[in-house]
This record gives C-alpha cells, structure tokens and sequence, in this order.
C-alpha cells in the first residue's frame, strides 16, 4: 500500500482522499486545526468541509506534519493557491527527498504571478520529475458522493504521470495523463475567473445564450493566454480546460459560480468573503492572470472586467454592458 499525505482537510483535499483510498492507498489527511483531525478519526467523516460523507477506514487524519509526512511517497497539496508558499515553506523540511509532489490547487500567485508547480519548485527545490498537478471537472461534493468523473493528471515526466494515474484510478474516477502542466494549471485557474463571469449574468438574470456566450470566449481568452505561455491548445480543449469550464459555469456547486451571482445580486466583495468559509480562486487569481496576460501581451477583456467587478470599480451590470460593446472583431482573433 502507498502512503500518501494530503494537505489539507478542506473540500477537495477530502474527497480527494476518499478517490484515493477507494484506489488502494494508505492516506494521512493533514487537518490544521486538531480538533477537525479529531473529529476524522472519531467519526470517519469530515463535518465542516464534506458533511454526511463517511470517508473509508484506510484514510485517517492528523494535526502532526511530521508523522503526516514520515514515508509518504506521494504528497497532495491541497491548500488555497494565495497561502501555498507560506505553508510549503514550513511543510518543506518535512517531506521525503524523493516523494512526487502533486498539486490540486487551481490558482496563480498574486505578485509572483507563478503557477502552483512553480511556487512547489520554488520553495522546495523538486524537479520537475517530481512535480504533477491533477485538474478537471471535479466539484468536490460530487466525487465525494462516488459520482463517475474524469481528470487529467500531468507531470513533464510522463512515467511520473502514469504512476500517479494508476495511484488515482478508482471505480469511480478516471484520470487521464499528460505531460502538458502549464495548460492544466492555466485552464484550470482561468475558468474559475470565467465562472465568476457567469455567475454574474446568472444573478443579474440572464439566460443560456448569455452565459454561452461567456463560457465560448473565456475559453478563447483562456486558450489564447495558455498558448502564447507555451500550451498544448489541444489541453484546452479537454477536461482540464472545456470539461472544467463547462461543470464550473453549469453548476450552482461551483463557489466561483456562486460568488459571482453574489457579486451579480449586487453584493459586495465583502460582504461575500464575510458569508463563507470555502476559498473562490478566481476572485484573486482574475489580477494574477490579468497581469499576467498584460506582461504577455494578451488581450484579456473577461479576467480585466472580472478584476474590476470584483475590486468595487465597476458594477457586473456594466461589465456585461462593456462585453457587447467592445470593439467588434473576427472570432478568431
Ligand atoms: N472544492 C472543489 O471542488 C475543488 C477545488 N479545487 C482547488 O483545490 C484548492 C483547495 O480548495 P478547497 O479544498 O475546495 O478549499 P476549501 O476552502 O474547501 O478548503 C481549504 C483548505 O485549506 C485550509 N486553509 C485555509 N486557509 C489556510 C491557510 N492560511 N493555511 C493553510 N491552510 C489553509 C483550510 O483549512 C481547508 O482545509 C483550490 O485551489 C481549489 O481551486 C480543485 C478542484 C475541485
Ligand atoms: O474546480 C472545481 C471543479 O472542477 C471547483 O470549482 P469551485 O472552486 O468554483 O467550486
């Protein structure tokens, strides 16, 4: 059985520990605060972050970094994008010198402007063999409930990848591999951004053609940043790109989706942060990837709209206004 750890005990890092355990794996689940371990290990459920479902006895949890981390041989790092650095710099001593690192986060760091694998290179010093990211159409209270779904699980070591693919292949969920993690990683950050955008014509009232027409060019705008950083464009066409952008968009259990509409319904930045607890990528990573597109030289009119609405520049009602009356140009531009 393989040890793996996952950090941390938050929506997708326990149900991602179930998708493990029903795949043959010994999993410590990382909890920071000790009474949430505690309460894993007495009821085998995870009452803040996946209520109602019991998780397999094969997954245990603990506050401890050191016994999480003693003899994993693969590490899951499942923290909010903004607060990877920090934790991976206390984590970092702790894990094993030849375990892979595999990051399920969606997000790109606000200042760095670095993608996950790359904070992980950064603080920890892994090379590329030892870096992978899994990314797709994953709303996690569905895989938690064993709902059959697939992903994409990437590493530039494509030996590397089909190690963790087989790790991860449950009855229930069906990874794919590829070597492209640049386009795994900007698919998935940049459609959390695009369901903020959705969210909005959601809560301001509009129907299918106008959330169709968003979902179409943010993954233009999307591909189009990916590919000029180097993307396979066929990644953007696949579940780490449509197929999440598509379950993201489509479903109220997107929190992207649901802050959007939020922000559509005319609440604050504010007030939204204050009424959950659960992390929304995209109300950060809109000026990562904005920034970014700006330092690439890619025309980046969602995540910039999105950036506004969410900063208290501009409201979303002017945001969809602005879409239709931007300078008209061929589609493929
Ligand atoms: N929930 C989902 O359906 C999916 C989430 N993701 C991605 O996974 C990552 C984690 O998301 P979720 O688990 O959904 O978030 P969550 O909000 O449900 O849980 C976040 C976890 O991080 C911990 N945390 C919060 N602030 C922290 C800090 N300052 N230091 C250390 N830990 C901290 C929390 O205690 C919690 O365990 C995000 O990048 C998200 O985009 C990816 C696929 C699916
Ligand atoms: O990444 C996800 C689904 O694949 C989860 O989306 P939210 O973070 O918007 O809930």
């Amino acid at each position: 059985m393989t040890k793996v750890a996952v950090f941390s005990a938050g929506s997708w890092g326990t149900a991602f520990s179930l998708v493990l355990a029903d795949a043959g794996n010994d999993v410590v689940l990382w909890a920071r605060r000790e009474e949430l371990a505690d309460a894993i290990n007495s009821t085998h459920q995870n009452p803040d972050y996946q209520p109602g479902i019991q998780l397999p006895p094969s997954v245990s949890a603990t506050h401890d970094v050191e016994k999480a981390l003693a003899g994993a041989e693969v590490v899951v790092l499942a923290t909010p994008s903004q607060t990877l650095r920090g934790n991976l710099t206390e984590w970092a001593p702790h894990i094993e010198p030849d375990s892979v690192l595999l990051s399920l986060m969606k997000g790109v760091e606000l200042g760095s402007l670095k993608r996950m694998s790359e904070v992980i290179a950064e603080v920890t010093g892994a090379g590329p063999e030892r870096i992978a990211v899994l990314s797709g159409p994953n709303l996690s209270p569905e895989i938690a409930r064993r709902e059959p779904a697939a992903s994409v699980v990437a590493c530039e070591d494509e030996d590397v990848a089909r190690r963790l693919q087989d790790l991860c292949h449950s009855p229930a969920f069906r990874p794919y591999t590829s070597v492209d993690v640049l386009g795994c990683e900007l698919g998935g950050a940049y459609k959390n951004v695009v369901g903020l955008a959705v969210g909005m014509a959601v809560g301001l009232g509009f129907g299918d053609n106008t959330t169709a027409s968003v979902i179409t060019r943010g993954l233009a705008e999307t591909a189009r940043l990916a590919m000029a950083l180097g993307a396979n464009p066929l990644t953007l066409m696949g579940l780490a790109g449509l197929g999440d952008l598509v379950a993201t968009c489509s479903s109220p259990l997107s929190r992207n989706r649901s802050f959007g509409e939020k922000l559509g319904k005319g609440m604050t930045t504010d007030e939204i942060y204050a009424s959950t607890r659960q992390v929304a990528e995209g109300a950060k990573s809109c000026s990562s990837l904005l920034a970014l597109a700006r330092r690439t030289g890619v025309d980046a009119p969602i995540a910039e709209h999105v950036d506004a609405v969410v900063a208290g520049r501009l409201t979303a009602e002017d945001m969809m206004e602005a879409f239709i009356a931007r300078d008209t140009k061929a589609e493929t531009d």
